[in-house]
């Protein structure tokens, strides 16, 4: 899940030099903005310092626990996962509007590459995700690979068709949170997106991600696994 530099520069030159004034109505840019300080709702089309005020967005917290699997909220479970071999997934027990954020996601913050690595994490291909600061630099690995000091999004697959894909991966304040992008029915599994390099390594075909949930990604955009890159 580690970022490569190719999709980092690749992601640089997108980038917008305009950073939105709290309240100000936007349409929603190709580009990206140098802040994780706001959350675009796309209903309003309008960027926020939070979620939208106008109750377009709802928050899903983390239960407090001292294992991964006892956090989800009320209305999810974690089970075996229907794509075979996958190991546990993520399921919802109830409706969840499209806009629902769960999270951030947590487990132990390292600053480099070589101590994610130190971790074990690639070796046991678990997956940590990046933050980014403005610049597009890495400045955080969350490495979920022990549940004890992680919690349930670390169950969260990676879709092999893109209609299966539910949720999208975004960076506020510094932390990251899993956002649906539809409505999530009863029963269904949750699947985020891990990135094309973590999702060749798992074999999965790669589909045609995300014009949408990118630019619905405010910033940065291309958080992504990539454990082989360590
Ligand atoms: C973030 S963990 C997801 C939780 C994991 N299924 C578990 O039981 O702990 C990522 C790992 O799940 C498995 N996985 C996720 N999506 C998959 C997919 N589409 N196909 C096969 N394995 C997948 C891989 O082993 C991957 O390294």
């Amino acid at each position: 899940m580690i970022k490569s530099e190719t999709s980092k520069t690749k992601y640089q030159r997108k980038k917008q030099t305009v950073e939105p004034k709290f309240g100000q109505r936007h349409v929603r840019p190709r580009k990206r903005l140098l802040s994780d300080n706001y959350l675009y709702c796309d209903t309003c089309q309008e960027y926020n310092t939070g979620l939208c005020p106008l109750g377009c967005q709802v928050y899903e917290a983390n239960r407090r626990a001292n294992h991964a699997k006892d956090t989800v909220p009320i209305g999810i479970k974690i089970s075996t996962s229907n794509i075979s071999h996958a190991g546990l997934g993520v399921f919802v027990l109830k409706n969840f509007p499209k806009n629902t954020f769960f999270g951030p996601y947590t487990g132990d913050r390292h600053r480099s590459a070589e101590r994610a690595n130190q971790s074990g994490y690639v070796r046991l291909k678990a997956c940590a995700w990046t933050i980014e600061d403005a610049e597009g630099n890495i400045y955080n690995y969350i490495d979920a690979r022990n549940p004890i000091r992680s919690n349930w999004l670390r169950y969260v697959n990676c879709p092999i068709r893109k209609e299966d894909e539910n949720l999208i991966a975004v960076q506020f304040n510094g932390e990251l949170y899993y956002q649906t992008k539809r409505d999530v029915k009863a029963g269904e599994e949750l699947f985020v997106y891990y990135g094309e390099e973590y999702a060749r390594e798992l074999g999965i075909d790669v589909f045609q991600h995300s014009d949408e949930s990118e630019q619905r990604t405010i910033y940065p955009p291309s958080i992504s696994f990539s454990p082989s890159n360590l």
